[in-house]
Formats: C-alpha cells, structure tokens, sequence
C-alpha cells in the first residue's frame, strides 16, 4: 500500500521552506556565474534522451533536500507497491500495472496471487497475427477487398494516446489510413465516414469499460451506416474489432469475442495505450514498432525502479514540479516539443495529469491544505512562440516549462531544423537570462532613440528573466526513444501524486457531469418547459429547446 504522510509536515519541507527564502534571492544566471560545472551537475543522460535541468532555480542544496524530501514521503515504498502489483489505486481497489504491459522480460507480475504476464503476451500475439493480416491485406472485407482505413472510436485514454503516438510516429507509418472518432459531436463521425468504403473500412470500438456514451453512441452510428452502406449483420465480424475489459458487452453490440482485444482493470485509461488500446498505433506502424515503443517504455521503467534518485528522470522531473508549485505557487505546467510530429504530446498529458493528481483530497479522505496537481498545457515550438510565449516571458506568472526537441530531423529539409532547434536553444537561454534595463537602453541608443524615447520605451522591452526550463533534447523520435519519454512523463506524475498523498490513479471527478447529463438529456425531449434545475440552466435548457 502507499504511505499516507503529509509532505508539509516532513523536516524536509521545513528545510526547504527556509531555503526558498535564500534561494528566492537569486538569479539562475547567478548561480550559473556561480558555478562552471552547473550543466554537468544538474543534467542526466537516459540512453538517447538528454535531461538538463540547470536553468531551475536550484542548487545542490535544493536538490538534496528534495531528495530527502522524496525519502520521508517513502518514495522508495511507493514505488516497490506499484511495481509489486499492490492495490495503491485503493478507491478502486484495483492494482495499477501499466508497466506489466512494457514488461519485455517478462519477469512475473502477481496480481491476487496470480502472474498477469501470460494474458498480457497472450494478447501481444493476437494483437501481431491480426496487424499482420490486415496490413497485409490477408484480412478481406465483406467483399473480398483488403482493408484501406481503420476507425478507431473511443474517448479520453481511450483515443488520446493512440492519436498522440500515431501522430509522433507518421513518419514510421504504413499505406492504412487512420482515422480517430471521440466526440459525441455528431460532426466528428459525419466527417470521418463522409469519404470511407464501408467494403474497406475497419472500426476499433475502443473502451475500457464499454459503457462509456460517447463511445457507444459513436459505435452504433458507425454499425447503422455500415450496414446502411451495404454491409449484412454478419458481415460486422469482418469490420468491427473491440478493444476492452468487458467481455459480455462486446457481445452485446455484436461483435464477435474473437475480434475482441482483452485489457485488465489494473489498467487505467489514461496509461492504456500500451495495452489493446493500442491496437491502432500496431495497425499502423506495424507490430515491429509497436514494440519497440513497449521496449523503450520498459527501459524507463527499469530505470524509474533502480536507478538512485539523484539520477532518476521521472524523480528529478517530479521533484522539481513540486518545489515550483507547492514554494513559487506555480499554477501551470507547460510542455513545449519542438518537433511537428509531437504536436498532440501536451493534449495527451492534460489527460494523463490532470486525470490523476487534479485532487483535493489526501490518501486519509482529508482535504489537503497545499496546492497539488498543475494546469498542464502547450503547443509545438515554434508556433507557440508566436502565440503565447510573451505571457511565459514578460506576464506576471512563474511557468515552468518543458523544452522538448530531437537532434536529428525526420525530414532534413535545408536548413528547416537548424532553425527550429536555434529557436529551442535561444528561448531558454532567454527565459534565464532576460534582457535588463541597461541592455535595453544601450539597444534604443544604437537605434538613434533620444533619452526621453528611451526612458519611455525601456520598461515595455525588458525582460527581468529568471524563468525555469527544462531541456529535453532526444537523439531522434522513434518508437524507442517515445516510448521511453512518455514512460518518463508518466512516473513522473506518480512521484508527485505520492508526495501529495493523492491517489493518482482514480477519476471520480469526472462522473458527476456524466451523472447530469444523463438526467437532463430525457428533459430535452418534448416542448414543455424545464423548471427542475436552478434558474441559469433552466434558461439555457428552455432556451435551446425554443431555438433548436
Ligand atoms: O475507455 P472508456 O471506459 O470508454 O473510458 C474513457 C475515458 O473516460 C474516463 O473514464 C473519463 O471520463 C477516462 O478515465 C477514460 O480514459
């Protein structure tokens, strides 16, 4: 089980509490001026991924007593349980094993006393044979023709990490196309189906608990035009596979259990896209690939396990979110990749953190009295740059932010990636050190500016700086290196939510709005006007139904 200590009441806290007051003092330029041997001391290699963390506002005494800090929380504990197989998702009483699902050694995982490793590589397998046979166009549809476009239909971890992986993968990806339906938003599968071959076309009906009602409502949309298009009842085994955990709902919808891609309950939504829910990433890169992203993820996680804190990715990553948001009341996270492809990489990660440290309650029921998991949003460099950095630069906000940029292009384009990785490496530096006043008026200066234009001028234009990056600079993407990047991401999560005292791995914020709308939707039918609900959302009900 996981330990259930406040982390403000550890020493650690205290310690660090009284150096955030020195600390705070200080510039991160100054303490790089301070000590020559900065970037080696505060950057860490993990096979292709290179972590440097310099520009925080950190020293060898901030780290340390984070460090410690991660001890008095147990972290060690913590992580032992996850890996063990321990039930820490305790609300739900479930075991949280997504790392059985990379686990490529195969070493037994027990879950109730039984090894979860046989069913995980059993469905490996079927998950090959059936990529195989459809990207090679083996499989037929209903009219002997070889599958073209694959639909795959499901929500939050369910489509999320599959769109963000295929996307940072395109560059590995074969002849079938892939398409992705999450919105109950009938416009998303209008869309989708409007230039699809029902004879060509596979759908994934991908949910974990295939209960979910935009999934379901999507599914039986794409069923009705199938068999609209042309398709019989029993043709549905041919274009219909589900990727779930329940068994006798699958039935239920139709689709034969043979084409159904079983998962655990000890996996949760948002860390599935390397079970089943993966179906669609194997589907289009190959099987090969997809593999390939497990054994990446797999290294990561070794790495998370036995690699000391001082030199552990995720803790480093973890750690230092905690002291900018639980000291410098940062409110916000943002992930920066420098790199077309990884254009969905922050969206996936708003699911996938702020699913699970987004709490308020501690691991006792209390409620917590400190702030716990960040907004966490962003864009690829360098158009963010051209959007919202001026906020990250000059805005009165501290936001933490992740640089992530590969040193070789997939597309080596004249001089396209020099350029871009130009813009990576000038944006930290920038961050870090500003531009201050003096620089700022010599610059006017030099541009014929008088001294009342540049006593007026002068404060719009600088910069105070200060700001804290991380640098993360990969070799190159490929399935390996993401893999082992998103793994890094996500023991990162639970290295905070362990120093919170949340439990990362539940989502009971998302049901009351799921509950709502299952009341009001029946209140939409008819003419009569609707009086049940508070004044606000009686108006807005009554006003849709007067307009609709
Ligand atoms: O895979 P399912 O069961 O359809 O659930 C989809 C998503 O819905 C959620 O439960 C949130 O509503 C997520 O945690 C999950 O990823």
């Amino acid at each position: 089980m996981l330990p259930k200590i406040n982390f403000t009441e550890t020493e650690a806290y205290k310690y660090l509490a009284d150096h955030f007051i020195d600390i705070n003092q200080k510039s991160i330029k100054d303490l790089f001026s301070e000590d020559a041997d900065r970037f080696n001391k505060f950057s860490v290699f993990f096979e292709d991924i290179l972590l440097d963390y310099s520009k925080n506002r950190i020293t060898d005494e901030t780290l340390a007593l984070l460090i410690q800090l991660a001890r008095e929380c147990k972290l060690d504990e913590a992580i032992k349980s996850m890996y063990n197989g321990d039930k820490i998702n305790e609300t739900e009483d479930r075991s949280v094993l997504h790392i059985a699902l990379r686990n490529l050694s195969n070493t037994p995982i027990l879950v109730d006393g039984k090894d979860v490793m046989p069913d995980v590589n059993a469905v490996l397998v079927k998950m090959e044979k059936f990529s195989n046979s459809i990207i090679s166009g083996e499989w037929k549809g209903y009219t002997g023709k070889a599958i073209t476009d694959i639909v795959n239909i499901g929500i939050g971890g369910s489509d999320l990490g599959p769109v963000m992986v295929t996307e940072a993968l395109k560059h590995y990806k074969n002849h079938l196309n892939i398409h992705f339906v999450s919105n109950i938003d009938g416009t998303h599968i209008a869309e989708t189906l409007s230039d699809l071959d029902a004879e060509t076309t596979l759908f994934l009906v991908a949910s974990k608990t295939f209960t979910t009602q935009e999934t379901m409502t999507n599914a039986h949309s794409a069923r009705s035009w199938f068999l609209e298009k042309g398709g019989k009842e029993n043709d549905i085994a041919k274009h219909f596979a589900a990727l779930s955990t329940n068994a006798k709902d699958v039935s239920a919808f139709g689709i034969d259990t043979e084409n159904m891609f079983e998962f655990w309950d000890w996996v949760g939504g948002r860390y599935s896209l390397w079970s089943a829910i993966g179906l669609s990433i194997s589907l289009s890169i190959g099987f090969d690939n997809f593999k390939q992203l497990l054994a990446g993820a797999h290294a990561t996680d070794n790495h998370f396990k036995t690699a000391e804190f001082e030199s552990n990715l995720p803790v480093i990553l973890g750690l230092l979110g905690v002291w900018y948001i639980n000291f410098y009341n940062a409110e916000t996270q943002v992930i920066l990749p420098y790199d077309q492809y990884m254009h969905r990489f922050a969206a996936y990660f708003q699911q996938g953190d702020m699913e699970s440290n987004g709490k308020h309650v501690d691991r006792n029921g209390n409620e917590v009295d400190y702030e716990t998991g960040p907004i966490i949003w962003g864009e690829p460099g360098t158009n963010g740059q051209h959007a919202f950095y001026q906020l990250i630069h000059q805005g009165t906000r501290i936001i933490p932010a992740d640089f992530i940029a590969p040193a070789q292009s997939l597309n080596p384009l004249g001089d396209h990636h020099p350029i871009l990785l130009s813009n990576f490496f000038a944006q930290t530096e920038a961050l870090m050190n500003g531009k201050t006043d003096e620089e700022v008026s010599s610059e006017l200066k030099k541009d014929g500016k008088n001294e009342g234009e540049i006593a007026k001028l002068a404060p719009f234009k600088v910069f105070e700086g200060n700001r804290p990056t991380n640098s993360i600079l990969l070799k190159k993407v490929t399935p390996y290196t993401l893999g082992s990047l998103v793994a890094m991401y996500e023991h990162k999560i639970f290295v905070q939510g362990v120093i919170w005292n949340i439990f990362s791995f539940d989502q009971w914020g998302v049901e009351l709005g799921k509950q709502l709308a299952k009341k009001i939707l029946p209140e939409l039918e008819g003419d009569g006007k609707v009086s049940s609900h508070d004044s606000s959302t009686n108006g807005l009900i009554n006003q849709y139904k007067a307009w609709r």
